[in-house]
Order: C-alpha cells, then structure tokens, then sequence
C-alpha cells in the first residue's frame, strides 16, 4: 500500500513538474483549432491575386502572441523544418516568441513583378512576394506580427568535378563570366518553399476545395484541424520540401522574349544526383542540363534548373528502395516491361509528382518561353504547355551519357509516353532489356 501511495505521489509530482515546464514555454493553454467566429479570431485580410502585394495582404502562419489572432494561414512556416524549429523550442534552444532580424538579408537581384503574380490562377502553390515581406509589410511587421519570408534570393560560385570534366574535354569553355577562369559556375539561387492556395490548388486538380481539405486533414493524421474549423482560411502552408532555382546568366533575360532560354524542371533523386547511384539517368540528366543551360548564358541567353524536393517521384526513399528490391528479385529479372508496375504494387500509383503545380514557379519567373526543354517527361512538357508557355525543343539525354543499369528505367519511360527522339521500344524490346543482377554486383 505504502508503495503504491509514493507512486501516486510520484507521478502526480511529475505532473506537475510538467506542467511547469510547458508554462514556462507557454503561458496560454492550449487552443486545439480555431473558428471564425471566436471572440479575438480576426485575420488580416488576404486577396490571393490582388494587383499589388499591399492590396494582396501578408501571410500570416505564426501562432505567436500578437500574430495568433490575425493568423491568415493555416499550418506552419518553413515546410518540413518547422518540426525543428519545435524541438529547438521544446529543448530550450529558441524561444517561441523569436523574431528574426532582417537586417541585410534583402535579395541579391531583383525578378520581377510579372502580371502573373497578380492572377489568382496562375500562382496557386508559392507566395509571389514570399522574397519582399520588408518591403511592402513593413507596418505589419512594425505593430509586431509575426510575418517570415518563403522565397529567398542569393548567389554563388558552383564548383563541380563534373564540369572541371566537360572544361577539360572541351565541352565546355571558361569565358571569364557565366564560367569563371578556374571552372566555376556563377548563378543567382532562389529556394522557396510551398504556400498553396486551396481553392486554386483543388481547381488545378479539378477537386473540390472541401474535397482537399479533408484528404489533407487525413493523411497529415489529423495534424491540421483548421483545415476543417477555418474554410474562411483559404492559404495553407503544407509541411513538404519545396523548391530551388538555378539561374546561370542574367535573371533579367528569362522574361525577354529576344534572349533563348534552356532550362530543365528536375526532381530530387538524392541517390543518384549526390551519391552517383546508377539504376537510373537522374544525375547525368542534370550535370547535362547544368552544360547546356551554362551554354546558353555563354552564348546570350540565360539557363534555369528548377530543383523540386519530390524524392523518388514524390513517393520517397523508402518506398523507392523496396521497388528497387522487388525490380531485382522478381521472376525473369530487371526488365523495363514491369518497371512501372513494381512501383504501382508497392505504392499503388506509379508517380506522385502531380506536375500540375510545377508551373508556378516558371510563371514567378516571368517565363513565356522555352527555346530548349532537357527533359522527355510528358508529364511536365503537358504541364508547362497546359498552363500557356510554349515550348520550341525537347531534348533527350544523349545516349552515350546514360549509365549502363539506367536502361530498364529510360525504355519504360519512353514506352509509357516520354519523348525520345531516337526509337520507342517494342513490346519484345520491353522484355529484353534488363537491368544489372545482384550476382553481378557482387562480383
Ligand atoms: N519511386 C521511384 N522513383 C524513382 C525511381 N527512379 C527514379 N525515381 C524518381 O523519379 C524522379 C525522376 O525525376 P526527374 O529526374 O525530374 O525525371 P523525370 O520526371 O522522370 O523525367 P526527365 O525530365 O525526362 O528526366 C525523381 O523524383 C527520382 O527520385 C524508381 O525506381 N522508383
Ligand atoms: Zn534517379
């Protein structure tokens, strides 16, 4: 009995030792969800596709103290590292109620306005003025909301093996510029991260907005009950990776329809873009697009990579490398005819990439153009054109740049409908071309 009593008086201390440490982090309790007509809920009024940024109104995510009751936004700033961003407060190392200082963090160029920032359809998954919250929300931030930048601009020198190669090889040359003297590329990046508003992500996909609300609601384990409490909040921040530009040359010639623009749209394979993995053409396709789009700046017009964090075709490394096992295992081995259908066993759709928000992001650009598209994907070429840019040249990998175990993955490709313009694979050809075994591996 005696024992049972000093562990009901243990626990209850604990409790309350709890409770302590919470309260020094918090001092409200805790609001589970909000709705529009709670006393104190009065959000800052946001026009998505308004005609200036002022008129547009900020986003507000924040559930700070002075921010909670203006929150325009349902979610949470800095996409997937807002997780951190709760540890770091949860251990002590920051504290909730932290303002950053933006003091010279402005852009290191300027890209746009574009009249596509102001229409409501043709930007629907980033915040056009995510990069110019100082400049035009000045006032909010100075009456204490709490308002974050989504899009950041910058630059750098990019130093790669594989360029001092092509450099070597004559590829590529060093003119001082795009290239400097000792190989490295000069680019202007823009990283940005996902701000989708819901009635123009649903119409993208042709769903209802209540439709996406509950399927998000869902399958985020219920982790944003707004989503359902607040339909008058129509922005959401979602907790996914988002995206990084390259600009190789001036940024200034990307909206000018007299300079060329090469540009390729490419999606995170870590396996193979960092790690040299050789199952698929991920990497060669981009130090490729890197080459030409170098190129195409060298010779007066400008190059762009798009880089989306959408690994293994936005289904994951896990889900990815159980494909890989189930490719190599399987009766008859590693062929291109069953390909796609080992992912859809695993995954249950082949691809989860959705291309329909791709666009967003060359139309921030002011993009109207593309002289020279590196990519046989018909998924983005339907994208990009669907959405009123034109498209002059599709160009494949080169042959000779694909590695030797990547066969398997091109030839399904091109059998389910990419570009090529080499030969599309027969039925027979689909059988035989395999992939490596493991035995081989191993040997
Ligand atoms: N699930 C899965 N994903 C893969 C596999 N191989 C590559 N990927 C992923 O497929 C995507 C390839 O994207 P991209 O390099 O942009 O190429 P693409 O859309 O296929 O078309 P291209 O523009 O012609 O290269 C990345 O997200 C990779 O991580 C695979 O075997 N399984
Ligand atoms: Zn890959």
């Amino acid at each position: 009995m005696a024992n049972a009593d000093t562990d009901t008086k243990n626990a209850a201390k604990q409790e309350q030792e709890q409770e302590q440490e919470q309260q020094q982090l918090y001092t409200s309790r805790v609001v589970l969800t909000t709705y529009p007509s709670q006393l104190g809920i009065d959000p800052i009024p946001l026009s998505w596709g308004a005609s200036s940024a002022e008129e547009r109104g900020p986003v507000v995510v924040s559930r700070q103290k002075d921010s909670f009751g203006r929150r325009n936004a349902i979610g949470a700033g800095g996409g997937s590292y807002c997780i951190y961003r709760a540890l770091a407060v949860a251990i002590g190392a920051l504290t909730p109620s932290h303002r950053p200082d933006f003091r010279l963090t402005e852009p290191t160029h300027s890209i746009g306005p574009f009249p596509a920032w102001s229409d409501p359809e043709k930007i629907v998954s980033m915040d056009p003025w995510g990069h110019a919250i100082v400049d035009h929300f000045s006032e909010q931030l100075d009456q204490g909301i709490d308002i974050r930048p989504t899009i950041a601009i910058t630059q750098a020198h990019m130093k790669l093996a594989e360029i001092d190669d092509a450099i070597d090889k004559g590829i590529l040359r060093c003119d001082g510029d795009v290239v400097t003297k000792s190989g490295e590329l000069k680019v202007v990046k823009v990283a940005s991260e996902p701000v989708w508003h819901l009635p123009g992500v649903a119409k993208r996909f042709g769903i209802n907005e209540a439709t996406l609300r509950r399927a998000l609601f869902e399958d985020t384990g219920g982790m944003y009950p707004e989503l359902i409490t607040r339909p008058d909040l129509k922005v959401f921040l979602p907790p996914i990776g988002g995206l990084t530009v390259y600009i190789f040359g001036n940024p200034a010639h990307i909206p000018d329809p007299t300079k060329r623009l090469t540009m390729r749209v490419h999606d995170e394979c870590n396996g193979s873009d960092v790690f040299g993995s050789d199952i698929c053409t991920c990497k060669p396709y981009l130090i490729y697009s890197i080459e030409e789009c170098a190129r195409e700046a060298q010779n007066g017009g400008v190059g762009v990579v798009v880089y989306f964090r959408k690994e293994g075709r936005a289904l994951g490394e896990v889900t990815k490398y159980l494909v890989y096992n189930a490719r190599k295992r399987q009766e008859g081995g590693d062929t291109a005819a069953n390909y796609f259908k080992r992912t859809e066993f695993v995954a249950g759709v082949k691809d989860m990439r959705f291309q329909a928000l791709m666009p967003d992001i060359l139309h921030w650009l002011g993009v109207k153009r593309i002289d020279r598209f590196i990519s046989m994907s018909n998924m983005k070429y339907e994208a990009i054109v669907g959405s009123g840019i034109e498209i002059v040249e599709r160009v494949s990998i080169p042959e000779e740049r694909m590695p030797a175990d990547s066969k398997v993955e091109i030839e399904a490709k091109i059998a389910d409908g990419y570009f090529t313009s080499g030969e599309v694979p027969t039925e027979e050809d689909l059988k035989t071309t395999k992939g490596r075994n493991w035995d081989e591996i191993a040997h």
